[in-house]
């Protein structure tokens, strides 16, 4: 990861810190709850009164609460007069979504006095471990969950997600699905053209899933020349139309047709209160079937 932080720049430039910028997946959500943690742990009497105008010009990129990090810092409302805001010495957290530099602390400190200078750089000081040693855990976390070759998630990620799936369409009572994708014959790629080229097989494989999928789906490898996929639908239909295009688009991609494979899929519809061993089961046993049909095909639960 690209982690960098520098605390307290006497020089007195603008931009008093970027006290820290990370390259890894990072969301608001996960900031959020960090921050609030954060400052939960904040002695407001050190803190005193400092005060910050807050710029404008960053809120469009400020992704987080703003109003609870107000909160947490329990200051009374009166002091806080729009368009000022109380914050800690991070003023300004800003978080893209596009998955590069994910956030950047700044604080900008040319209206301060010499002591609150002092008593920012204490806090930075106080802060840039906890946040460095927060970006490591979830940095680390992330890598546990992927998949080395392909970038996908790996198993732990897809026990993680699905299991976060089915507990949010218990509670909703909604539904998705399940898609199995398993590559047929793959072993001759790796006995005709070495185990290097199945990996690379593999990879555009995962690569082109990735793809096909929306936005709110997510694709695993689950092992092997084994896919998964959890897809946001509730119907067979619906089911059927993801399956032709995953079928289609894996079929359809170069090394595929160079090495003359195909893939083939099951699919299942987790129900709500259903368990997810016995929806993976489903999804499992259809595929099996296509299997023992003659491959290369879709068949659903
Ligand atoms: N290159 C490569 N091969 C792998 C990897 N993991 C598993 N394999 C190979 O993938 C093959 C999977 O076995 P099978 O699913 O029985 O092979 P298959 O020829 O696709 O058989 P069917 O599914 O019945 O069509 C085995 O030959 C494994 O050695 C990997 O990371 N890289």
């Amino acid at each position: 990861m690209d982690f960098s932080h520098t605390i307290y720049d006497s020089t007195g430039q603008d931009n008093f810190v970027s006290l820290a910028q990370a390259s890894s997946a990072y969301s608001a959500h996960h900031m959020n709850t960090f921050m609030k943690q954060l400052l939960s742990t904040i002695d407001l009497d050190t803190l005193g009164s400092i005060y910050f105008r807050h710029l404008s010009m960053a809120l469009p990129l400020a992704k987080i609460d703003l109003a609870s990090v107000k909160e947490a810092m329990c200051f009374g409302q009166e002091k806080i007069s729009a368009p000022c805001i109380v914050t800690l010495p991070f003023v300004n957290t800003a978080i893209t979504t596009s998955g590069e530099n994910i956030f950047a602390v700044y604080s900008f400190y040319e209206e301060l006095e010499r002591q609150e200078r002092n008593t920012l750089a204490t806090m930075h000081q106080i802060f840039a471990k906890p946040l460095q040693h927060a970006l490591e855990f979830e940095r680390l976390k992330l890598m546990m969950t992927k998949d080395a070759l392909t970038g996908l998630g790996n198993r732990a990620g897809f026990d993680e997600a699905s299991k976060r799936l089915s507990s949010r369409c218990n509670r909703h009572r909604s539904q998705f699905a399940l898609l199995v994708i398993d590559l047929d014959n793959f072993k001759s790629v790796n006995d005709n053209y070495g185990h290097l080229e199945g990996d690379r097989v593999l990879q555009e494989v995962a690569s082109h899933i990735a793809h096909a999928l929306r936005h709110s789906d997510e694709a695993f490898r689950f092992g092997g020349d084994e896919f998964c996929c959890l897809i946001d639908c509730e119907t067979s239909t619906d089911l059927l139309a993801v399956a032709n295009r995953l079928h289609q688009r894996v079929n359809n991609c170069k090394f595929m047709q160079q090495k003359n494979i195909s893939c083939s899929i099951g699919g299942a519809i987790f129900h709500p209160e259903e368990n997810l061993e016995t929806v993976f089961k489903r999804a499992d046993e259809a595929l099996y079937r296509v299997k023992l049909t003659g491959k290369n095909a879709y068949l659903a639960a």
